[in-house]
């Protein structure tokens, strides 16, 4: 038994597209705590956050990070689940963390490549690129302080799944 492996970082950093592969070269399953939320719900982000607001949103979120949290798991954790301190611990404690790091212009194009607004819905009513710096400023320090690895995220995703491999040790010999 393995413990679970949590991907943190800011949205488009990767953490769904390079955690199903990490769970593939592991041979772990995958979850996501946006997913779960949406399933267990019904809702999108964006509908929930509509009818009952952010702090209802990260309090379900909080619900969905225990309910995926398993062995063997690889777990895409939602952009702002490191603003809870309780989220930040329970991570921590129960697995490995890795932030998956890059620069908000770089993050910013992909999110404009690829809204999905009902699972972004905006957070500040600023425009993306203005946004994704504004929220990098604020939360830097947060997925630093609970990260136990720190990954470049501007590689390609199997780049970025080698170098996790390599910071948790699990990298087989080839
Ligand atoms: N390493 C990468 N290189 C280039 N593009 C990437 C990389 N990782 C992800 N992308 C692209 O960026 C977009 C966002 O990726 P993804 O949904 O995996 O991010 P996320 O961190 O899960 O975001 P969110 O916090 O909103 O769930 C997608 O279009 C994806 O194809
Ligand atoms: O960065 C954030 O605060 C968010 C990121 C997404 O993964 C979703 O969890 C939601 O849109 C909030
Ligand atoms: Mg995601």
């Amino acid at each position: 038994m393995s413990l679970p492996i949590y991907l943190i970082g800011a949205r488009g950093c990767g953490k769904t597209t390079v955690g199903q592969a990490l769970s593939q070269a592991l041979g772990y399953a995958f979850n996501d705590t946006d997913h779960h939320l949406q399933l267990s719900t019904q809702r999108s982000v964006a509908e929930i956050v509509a009818s009952e607001g952010w702090e209802s949103f990260r309090a379900r979120e909080t619900e969905s990070l225990r309910a995926v949290t398993a062995p063997n798991t690889v777990i895409a954790t939602g952009g702002g689940m490191i603003l809870a301190e309780f989220n930040c611990r329970f991570m921590r404690e129960h697995g490995q963390v890795i932030w998956l790091n890059a620069p908000s212009d770089v993050l910013a194009e992909r999110l404009e490549h690829q809204p999905e607004a009902a699972q972004r819905p905006t957070l500040t009513g600023r425009p993306i690129a203005e946004e994704m710096g504004d929220i990098l400023r604020e939360r830097a320090h947060l997925y630093r302080q609970t990260a136990h690895h720190e990954v470049n995220a501007m590689q390609s995703p199997d780049r970025v799944v080698e170098q996790i491999l390599q910071s948790l040790s699990l990298a087989r010999a080839s």
